[in-house]
């Protein structure tokens, strides 16, 4: 991974401002500042899943999902989800609208773009600024309410897109509550303290991803390898493959369609909590020359001003911050954040 420390001022993409994504309705061929080298993009899929490994798919209804939960965390930070409990119409509607949202001009797109004072809206994924590289992605985020966004787009039509977020925001909501509540349980966090990170503690964040179909899927990138700075992630990918999930001493494993099913991942805010013990999932998403990718997540996140720190052992391998000040060394320090804030052993 190439990072740079100049923020992509001065990078090779140019023109193109860095919060700016590329106009794809018109392009043909990838231009450099998409195309990834070899050694960049590590695209290479070390394992495909074919050997007895494979993403947990969890059921919510089983007996022992708690258990099934708090294995997966630990092992992989991430797993499907399957008798989940948001109505399917939910996901569909919100499917309609985030293609309808993504089908718009560059111009009508715009009207919305992110700027840094105004980070929600229409622009290019947040960590773009670590990488000399472009991704081959437009996104939409919301924080609490698409309201004022969405009427710079559709004045008077915003109505429809806004309903299907909120309605989309709840269910991931409460279905999150309660995935924080079984893996809390399992961590043997106490019920008042799990009382603590939920309800008014917490903030819910939404992403809308567009990966348009790409001439050279190889060279291209969806998204460069990340890991959540959430408690959860809660993510429905359409219909279309795309996302990959790193695994210790096993490499990128795509994860399949699967009917019916949501993924889900913990952030980084939970592998504190659980003092390491729980991954925060290292994921990515890769392109194709086929179809058109959509993706819907939902970042659960606590308020500002919470205290992020180990709730499970009395040695904490990380030091107490505050949320605030976690996102602030995560926008400056990307993937070595994690590492800054280690207790170092004697
Ligand atoms: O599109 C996806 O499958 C993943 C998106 C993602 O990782 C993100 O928005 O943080
Ligand atoms: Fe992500």
């Amino acid at each position: 991974m190439s990072t740079v420390e100049n923020h992509g001022e001065n990078s090779n993409t140019g023109i193109l401002p860095i919060n700016l994504p590329l106009d794809f309705s018109s392009i043909q061929s990838i231009p450099e500042s998409h195309a990834w080298s070899e050694s960049n993009n590590d695209n290479q899929i070390k394992n495909n899943g074919s050997s007895s490994l494979a993403l947990p798919i969890i059921d919510l209804n089983d007996p022992n999902v708690m258990d099934q939960i708090g294995h997966a965390c630990e092992e992989w930070g991430a797993f499907q989800l399957k008798n989940h409990g948001i109505p399917k119409n939910i996901i569909e509607k919100l499917e309609v609208e985030t293609k309808r949202l993504f089908d718009l001009s560059k111009e009508q797109k715009m009207k919305a773009l992110r700027t840094l004072n105004y980070p929600t809206g229409y622009g290019t994924v947040w960590i773009t600024p670590f990488f000399q590289q472009r991704m081959w992605q437009e996104g939409f985020t919301i924080h609490d309410s698409p309201v004022d966004d969405a009427k710079k787009i559709w004045p008077d039509d915003y109505q429809i897109f806004c309903d299907a977020i909120k309605k989309f925001q709840d269910e991931s909501m409460l279905l999150i509550e309660k995935l924080i509540h079984l893996s809390f349980k399992y961590l043997g966090i106490s019920e008042e303290e799990k009382e603590n990170w939920i309800g008014n503690n917490h903030a819910g964040a939404i992403q809308l991803n567009s990966y348009p179909i790409c001439p050279k899927p190889e060279k291209a990138m969806g998204i460069v390898a990340h890991t959540d700075t959430s408690i959860f992630t809660l993510l429905n990918q359409s219909q279309v493959s795309g996302l990959q999930v790193f695994k210790d001493d096993a490499g990128w494993f795509t994860v399949p369609l699967e009917p019916n099913t949501v993924v889900i991942n913990t952030g980084d805010v939970l592998h504190i909590l659980s003092n390491a013990r729980f991954k925060s999932a290292l994921h990515r998403v890769t392109v194709n020359s086929v179809k058109h990718r959509y993706s819907m997540v939902y970042f659960y996140r606590p308020i500002m001003k919470h205290v992020v720190a180990p709730l499970v052992s009395n040695n904490p391998r990380f030091r107490a911050l505050t949320f605030k000040e976690y996102v602030a060394m995560k926008n400056k320090h990307f993937d070595k954040t994690l590492s800054i804030i280690s207790v170092k052993e004697d």
